[in-house]
């Protein structure tokens, strides 16, 4: 793990996949490991939000920009609170692709979780064209500015970010450590232009197909400070060996 004050973090993004019987066995598996140096979060998905027990740091996939009303099929922040999440993922890529979430809306998201006094895992990351393109880092730095625009940088110190390259989701293409920490770094001195401590101090993790077996060599690297897990966070015992990565 990198010198630095920054507390690793490894967050479990179900997706829409898992059932009542996979909370029982994250929650045991979890439970028996001393893991005293990193956090973890579990984000299922929103029905399963309440079987979890009390004292586990749960997170939501999505949530509304807006308060309530008439927005069917939403959830808003406040009804994440009262089932004890800490954390909102926002701006995933397949919210982005699948629910045509553009970077505004991303980005007020972002504003409505802070608000509310949760931590907004803010998602950026490129599709394959883009990197081979040579436009990459632009396109971070867009999605990055569409929140500082709205949010400003103080606000950085209570958002987490996940760098997450689309082409290394669920294809088992991870990126290299070196490619992870080339765009963390990136987004470290993008967020330093503004405020230096803030940047330092900013947790970024790194997302795309990580698994036990790869995790210590991404964590390793010195502006990765944790993962956001799909597939693996399925499974227990993978998802405690990225736990146990992350304690070291
Ligand atoms: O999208 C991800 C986490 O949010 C990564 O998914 P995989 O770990 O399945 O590649």
């Amino acid at each position: 793990m990198p010198t630095n004050t920054r507390r690793p973090l490894v967050a479990g993004n179900w997706k829409m996949n898992g059932d009542k019987s996979l909370v029982e066995k994250v929650q045991s598996h979890l439970a028996q490991a001393e893991l005293s140096n990193m956090d973890w979060v579990i984000c299922p998905p929103a029905p399963y939000l309440g079987l979890f027990d009390a004292g586990t740091k749960l997170g939501v996939q999505n949530v509304s920009q807006f308060d309530s009303g008439a927005h069917t099929g939403e959830v808003s922040v406040s009804m994440l609170k009262e089932f004890g999440c800490g954390y909102a993922i926002v701006g995933h890529s397949e919210r982005r692709e699948d629910n045509f979430e553009s970077d505004d809306v991303v980005a007020q998201k972002v504003a409505k979780v802070l608000d509310a006094g949760l931590t907004p895992i803010l998602c950026v990351g490129e599709p394959e064209e883009v990197r081979e393109a040579g436009t990459l880092f632009d396109y971070i730095a867009n999605q990055l500015d569409a929140v500082l625009a709205e949010v400003g940088i103080a606000a950085f110190t209570n958002i987490v970010l996940a760098y997450e390259p689309i082409w290394a989701i669920g294809t088992g293409k991870t990126a290299s450590p070196e490619q992870a920490q080339e765009v963390h770094a990136f987004i470290r001195g993008h967020l330093a232009k503004q405020d230096s401590n803030i940047a330092a101090g900013t947790v970024i993790l790194y997302g795309g197909s990580v698994k036990g077996s790869n995790a210590k060599e991404l964590f390793s690297q010195a502006d990765v400070d944790g993962g956001l897990i799909g597939g693996a966070s399925l499974n227990p015992e993978d998802f405690l060996s990225i736990c146990l990565a992350a304690n070291q």
